[in-house]
C-alpha cells in the first residue's frame, strides 16, 4: 500500500462529506453543451485573464476615473468612452480624500500629492493611479503597492519637450535672455550689462543619461558643445553611439562648464548638489535643472551663487511648487526660472494624455500595463505566450489551498516549474503572483493582484520557494508543468498528499487550456474550468457510471472525467470536471457510494 493510500485509509471516514467552504463564486455560466463525458474543454466559455481589475466593472457598472489635473482633450475623450470621468482640478487634500472613495482610477500630473491617506481613504476601491508624465515622486509607491493599486506613468510622450526646455533654459541663461527682456520692458537699454557666454566648445555634463538626458546631449552636440555624462546605470555604448563619454560623478562636476540635471528624485539623488558637491565644481559653472527641485539643496545653491562658484542657474523645478514668493533662489538676479514647464508643449500634453488614458483604461480592463511602475512589466509577446500558464498558476493555487484542512495555516509553498527553457528565458514573477492569489484569496478578504502579491504573501508569513527543473528537448512552449506543494499541512483529501506529506497538485497547458494532471501521487487529467470533484476509491468497474448517473440525475453537466490509479483494482483517484455546482444532497450521494473512501468538491 502506498503512503498516500495508507493516509487515505485513516482519513477516509472523517473526510467523507468534505464540502468546499470557499467564498470564491466566479462560476462559469451554464454551458449549452450536451451532457457527455467527451466534451472538449476548449468548447467551454473562457475566463478573461485578469491581473489588476477594478471592482466596479466586475459588477458590470462603468468605472469612475477622477482626473485631478489638466489633461489633454484627446485623453479625456478616450477615458469617456470607457468610464465616468470626473475632471476636478485644484482639489484640497481633504477634497481628494473624500472623492477618492468613489473612484476606481485617479489621474494626476506633478501637482497632486498622492500619499498614503489617499489609498487609505479609497478603502480598496482605487485600483489604478495614472501619472500623466514621467516623475512619480509625488505618488507613495509603497502605499500603492500595499493597497494593491497599480501605478502607471506616461514615460515617453514628454521626453522631447523636456529636452527642448532644457536647451531653451541653457541658451537663455547663457545669453541672459530673461533678465535682458525684463530690463528692456522696464525701459532700459543695457547692452554691456547683459553680455553672455558662448556654448560652443564648452563642456556640458549631463547628469542622468536617460531619455531626457540623452536627447539634451544630442542637441547640445549640435550646438558644438563637448558633452560628458554621469549615470551609474547607463550603458557606455549607448553614450558612445552619440559621442558622449560616461564619467564619474566627481569628474563630471570638476570638468563641466555647464551641468544639466536629468535624474529622477529618489532617496539616493535627493540634494545630490549640496555644499560639499558645489565645492567640487569649476568656479563659474552654470546649472540647468529640469528634473526635480529636490535633487538640489536650494539653500546651498544660493550660497554657491553668492560665493561665485555657480555663475548662473536656470530652474524649471523646485523643492516646493510653487516656491515661496520671497524665495532667495527665485529672486536671485543670476537665476532664470520657469514654473515647471518642461512637459508643457501642446504636442507633449496631447501625447501624454493619450499615453496615460490608454494605460489606465487597459489596466482597468485587467491588461498588464507596459508602463507599470510598481508591478512587473511584461512585454505583450511574453504575456501572450504566458497567458494560459498564468491561468494555470492561479487555478493550481486555488485547488491546492482547498485541499488543505483549515487552509489558513499554510506557511510553506514550493513551486516547481519544469521547462526546457533556460532560466533567464522564463519570467516566473507573473506565475508566482498568480499562485499567491490563488492560495490567499479563497481564505481571506484580501484582494490579491500582481501589484500586491509578494507584499501580501510576506504579510501573511507565506514563504514561496521556486525551483526550476530543466528538461531536455526543444523549448517551444515556455513550460511543461507547474507543481504547487503546500508543506506542513493536513489535507482534507488525503490522497492529495505526496510521499513527503505535502499537499501536491501539478498541471500543464494542453492546446492552450490549463489541465490538472496530478493530485498527490495520482495522475489525472481534467481541464481547469468550472469545478472539480475528486473521489478516492478502490479501482473497480462501474464507478464512472455510478458517479456520472448521480450527477446527471441532478442536472449537473460533466465536462471531463478521468481516473488515475496506482495499479488495476487498487487505490484510484477519479477527477470529475463539472460545469455547475452540485447541491449538498448530490455531493452526499457521491460520498455515500460504498466504494468512495473520500471526496472533495473544489471550486475554481
Ligand atoms: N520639468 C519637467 O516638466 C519634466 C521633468 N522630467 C524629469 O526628468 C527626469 C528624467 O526623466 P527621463 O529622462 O524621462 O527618465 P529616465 O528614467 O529615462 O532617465 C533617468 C536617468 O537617471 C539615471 N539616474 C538614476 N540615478 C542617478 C544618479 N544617482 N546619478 C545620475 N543618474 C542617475 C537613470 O539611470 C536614468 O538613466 C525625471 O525626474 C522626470 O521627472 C521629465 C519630464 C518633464
Ligand atoms: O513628467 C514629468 O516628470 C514632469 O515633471 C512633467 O510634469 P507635469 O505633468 O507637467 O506636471
Amino acid at each position: 500500500m502506498s503512503a498516500a493510500a495508507a493516509a487515505t485509509a485513516t482519513a477516509a471516514s472523517s473526510a467523507k462529506l468534505a464540502v468546499n467552504p470557499l467564498k470564491h463564486s466566479s462560476l462559469l455560466s451554464k454551458s449549452s453543451l450536451p451532457s457527455a463525458f467527451s466534451i472538449r474543454s476548449r468548447d467551454l466559455p473562457r475566463k478573461k485573464l485578469t491581473l489588476v481589475k477594478c471592482t466596479a466593472s466586475r459588477d458590470g457598472a462603468k468605472p469612475t476615473i477622477l482626473v485631478a489635473e489638466k489633461l489633454g482633450e484627446a485623453g479625456v475623450n478616450l477615458l469617456e468612452k470607457f468610464a465616468n470621468v470626473d475632471c476636478s482640478y485644484n482639489l484640497t487634500p481633504e477634497e481628494l480624500n473624500t472623492k477618492i472613495s468613489l473612484c476606481d482610477a485617479l489621474i494626476v500630473r506633478s501637482g497632486t500629492k498622492v500619499g498614503r491617506e489617499v489609498f487609505e481613504s479609497s478603502r480598496g476601491r482605487l485600483k489604478v493611479v495614472g501619472r500623466a508624465g514621467v516623475g512619480i515622486d509625488n505618488v507613495d509607491l509603497s502605499a500603492a503597492t500595499e493597497f494593491g493599486c497599480l501605478v502607471v506613468n506616461a514615460p515617453t510622450a514628454n521626453t522631447i519637450a523636456a529636452a527642448e526646455h532644457g536647451i531653451a533654459l541653457l541658451a537663455a541663461m547663457a545669453r541672459n535672455v530673461s533678465q535682458a527682456d525684463a530690463s528692456v520692458k522696464a525701459g532700459e537699454w543695457k547692452r554691456n550689462k547683459y553680455v553672455g557666454v558662448s556654448l560652443v566648445g564648452k563642456t556640458l555634463a549631463v547628469m542622468g543619461f536617460g531619455k531626457v538626458g540623452s536627447e539634451v546631449a544630442r542637441r547640445a552636440k549640435g550646438l558644438g558643445m563637448r558633452v560628458i555624462a554621469h549615470d551609474p546605470y547607463a550603458p557606455a555604448d549607448r553614450a558612445h553611439a552619440i559621442g558622449v563619454d560616461l564619467v564619474s560623478f566627481d569628474e563630471a562636476l570638476s570638468t563641466a562648464d555647464f551641468i544639466s540635471l536629468h535624474m529622477p528624485l529618489t532617496p539616493a539623488t535627493s540634494k545630490m548638489l549640496n555644499d560639499e558637491t558645489f565645492a567640487k565644481m569649476k568656479k563659474g559653472v552654470r546649472i540647468v535643472n529640469v528634473a526635480r527641485g529636490g535633487v538640489i539643496d536650494e539653500d546651498a545653491l544660493v550660497r554657491a551663487l553668492d560665493a561665485g562658484i555657480v555663475a548662473q542657474a536656470a530652474l524649471d523645478v523646485f523643492t516646493k511648487e510653487p516656491p515661496a514668493k520671497d524665495s532667495k533662489l527665485v529672486q536671485h538676479e543670476r537665476v532664470t526660472v520657469t514654473p515647471h514647464l518642461g512637459a508643457s508643449t501642446m504636442e507633449a500634453q496631447e501625447g501624454v494624455a493619450i499615453e496615460i488614458a490608454e494605460a489606465v483604461v487597459g489596466a482597468l480592463n485587467g491588461e498588464l500595463a507596459s508602463t507599470a511602475v510598481n508591478a512587473p512589466m511584461v512585454s505583450a509577446e511574453v504575456l501572450a505566450e504566458l497567458k494560459p500558464y498564468v491561468v494555470l498558476a492561479e487555478q493550481l493555487g486555488r485547488l491546492a489551498i482547498q485541499l488543505v484542512a483549515g487552509g489558513s495555516g499554510v506557511k510553506n509553498v514550493k513551486v516547481t516549474y519544469a521547462s526546457a527553457r533556460a532560466t533567464d528565458d522564463l519570467d516566473t514573477r507573473l506565475l508566482r503572483a498568480m499562485i499567491t492569489k490563488g492560495i490567499i484569496e479563497p481564505i481571506s478578504d484580501v484582494y490579491v493582484n500582481l501589484v500586491n502579491a509578494d507584499y501580501t504573501a510576506k504579510q501573511r508569513g507565506l514563504r514561496i520557494s521556486e525551483e526550476r527543473v530543466l528538461l531536455d528537448g526543444s523549448p517551444e512552449s515556455p513550460l511543461e508543468t507547474i507543481t504547487v506543494q503546500l508543506g506542513n499541512v493536513e489535507s482534507k483529501f488525503a490522497s492529495a498528499l505526496s510521499e513527503s506529506g505535502d499537499v501536491k497538485v501539478e498541471g500543464r497547458v494542453k492546446d492552450g487550456i490549463p489541465h490538472l494532471t496530478k493530485v498527490g501521487s495520482f495522475e489525472v487529467d481534467v481541464s481547469l474550468e468550472g469545478s472539480i470533484i475528486l473521489c478516492s476509491q478502490v479501482d473497480q468497474p462501474g464507478m464512472i457510471g455510478t458517479v456520472g448517473s448521480i450527477l446527471g440525475e441532478s442536472n449537473v453537466n460533466v465536462n471531463f472525467m478521468t481516473v488515475g490509479r496506482i495499479a488495476p483494482r487498487k487505490q484510484a483517484v477519479m477527477a470529475i470536471g463539472v460545469d455547475e455546482m452540485p447541491s449538498n444532497e448530490t455531493l452526499k450521494k457521491i460520498g455515500d457510494i460504498p466504494a468512495v473512501e473520500e471526496f472533495v468538491f473544489l471550486k475554481l
